[in-house]
């Protein structure tokens, strides 16, 4: 433990932080960092540089505390409270910025007088694994979304993610079980849209030896695969409706079933759920069950529309040419980052990745200058633009276009539209419509069950 020479701190508080696993550091109530513990400095690797330095210059590379510049700072909040506070900051670290997750509480000494402060901070943790998409931003709206993240990620209670397509719902789960007690077992996940009814009993709780034709072997389902760590149940609102009933026993008792079988087996899973489509209105609707809502909803958390949160493009943007295009080091100019700021996208995350995709396949240095983006986001905007070729093949019930027709008709026309240019190839079509093939399952299925699409187009 590295402390301050002339002040000494108790030697029991500083051998105690020191046999603690996470960054700890100690303040005065003049924001004046005393000292840091040995996990501190293994990670942050700089403590004796900032023993004596402020917390806020420290962190934040600010000469005013933080809540003079428009953050919470946990330390004045304490100060008020006389409690222990948490917050979530973006920290300047040798490993460039952060999300930690500050815990800090009061010591009081023998006369009740407030003396130290004890900042526990643990990193956020963004990514799935190294090397992987990183959730990225720091718009008001995202720190927003982050802060409930930091705050429910500890605990076991059930999280529902709701959020447009493409607003990173599943990067979120990821995160959720990256910062838990359950990183080091499972993350499950189980695409409710693309299992059919008949599948999802056994899918999920594993089948016995004979339980149906085509049973050879026992299997375990995903249930039991995920045991200790976490279930990501992604677009949940498609759990056919005899199912919930079974889901809603495992949240309840932790118990299920095999297929075939009457043997009751526990197991220990924290469940995360996601869903593009409000909940409540499929409750309202009777497609969805009250009861199954309220046990997956504990706690739900809104991810924002990129629209919400533009300012972070530019970031956003920085992160995804790394992604798309690894080892080229690409930039835009400023005339297509003000484009790219103004575009609507409708697909979130996932289209400003596409778009970004395309720029650097269409762009031939390390530049995407403004006219090259133009023409990558064309595609994005083609399937909702162009009128009907008319060679186009008569679909059955194929929808009108406009004037006069709706917004959802038009959107149906376009997809029937896309569909015939990208006969066969699902993968491509759903890249170009910047939705998720998942997205795109759904959205054929709705068109087959509608009739405006035969089966098994
Ligand atoms: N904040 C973010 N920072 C970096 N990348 C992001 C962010 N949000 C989303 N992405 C990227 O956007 C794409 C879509 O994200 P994701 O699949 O998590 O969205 P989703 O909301 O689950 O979509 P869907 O509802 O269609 O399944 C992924 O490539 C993901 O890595």
């Amino acid at each position: 433990m590295s402390c301050e020479p002339d002040a000494p701190l108790p030697y029991e508080m500083l051998s105690y932080l020191d046999s603690l696993p996470e960054p700890h550091i100690v303040c005065d109530s003049g924001y004046r960092i005393r000292a840091a513990n040995a996990a501190y400095q293994r990670i942050y690797g700089h403590s004796a540089g900032i023993i004596g330095q402020r917390c806020h210059q420290a962190s934040h590379r600010s000469d005013i505390p933080c809540d003079q510049a428009g953050e919470t700072c946990p330390l004045a909040q304490a100060l008020q409270s006389g409690q222990r506070e948490r917050v979530l900051h973006l920290h300047h670290t040798p490993q460039g910025e952060e999300y930690v997750q500050i815990e800090l509480a009061p010591i009081h000494d023998a006369q009740g007088e407030l003396r130290y402060f004890i900042e526990k901070m643990e990193p956020l943790r963004m990514h799935a694994h190294d090397g992987g998409p990183r959730l990225t931003g720091t718009s008001p709206a995202f720190r927003r979304m982050l802060e409930m993240v930091s705050r429910v990620a500890p605990s076991d209670a059930a999280v529902l993610l709701h959020g447009e397509s493409g607003t990173g719902k599943e990067l979120v789960a990821h995160a959720l079980h990256e910062s838990s007690h359950r990183r080091s077992h499972a993350f499950v996940v189980v695409e409710c849209a693309s299992l059919a009814e008949t599948l999802f009993e056994s899918e999920l709780f594993g089948h016995e030896k004979g339980a149906f034709t085509g049973a050879t072997h026992s299997k375990p389902g995903l249930v039991e695969a995920a045991s200790g760590g976490t279930l990501f149940l992604d677009e949940v609102g498609d759990i056919p409706l005899g199912m919930q009933v079974k889901l809603l026993r495992l949240l309840e008792t932790g118990t299920y079933r095999r297929v075939g079988s009457t043997e009751l087996r526990h197991v220990d899973v924290r469940l995360i759920s996601a869903s593009h489509r409000s909940l409540p209105d499929m409750v309202a609707a009777g497609k969805f069950r009250q009861d199954l809502y309220y046990r997956l909803s504990t706690f739900p958390i809104r991810l924002p529309p990129l629209r919400e949160r533009r300012e972070d493009i530019p970031l956003l943007a920085a992160h995804l040419l790394q992604r798309v295009a690894p080892g080229r080091d690409m930039q835009l100019t400023p005339d297509a980052l003000q484009r790219l700021q103004g575009w609507p996208f409708p697909g979130n995350v996932r289209e400003l990745r596409n778009v970004l995709e395309r720029a650097c396949l269409l762009a031939d240095g390390d530049t995407v200058e403004d006219g090259v983006l133009a023409q990558a986001l064309q595609p994005e905007a083609a399937p909702w633009n162009q009128p009907a070729p008319a060679s186009s093949i008569a679909l059955p019930g194929a929808v009108p276009s406009a004037p006069g027709a709706t917004l959802q008709q038009l959107e149906r026309q376009a997809l029937l539209q896309a569909l015939q240019r990208h006969a066969g190839n699902r993968a491509q079509l759903a890249r170009e419509l910047g939705i998720s093939e998942r997205t795109l399952y759904r959205r054929l299925r709705q068109l087959q069950q509608d009739g405006a699409l035969a089966p098994g187009c």
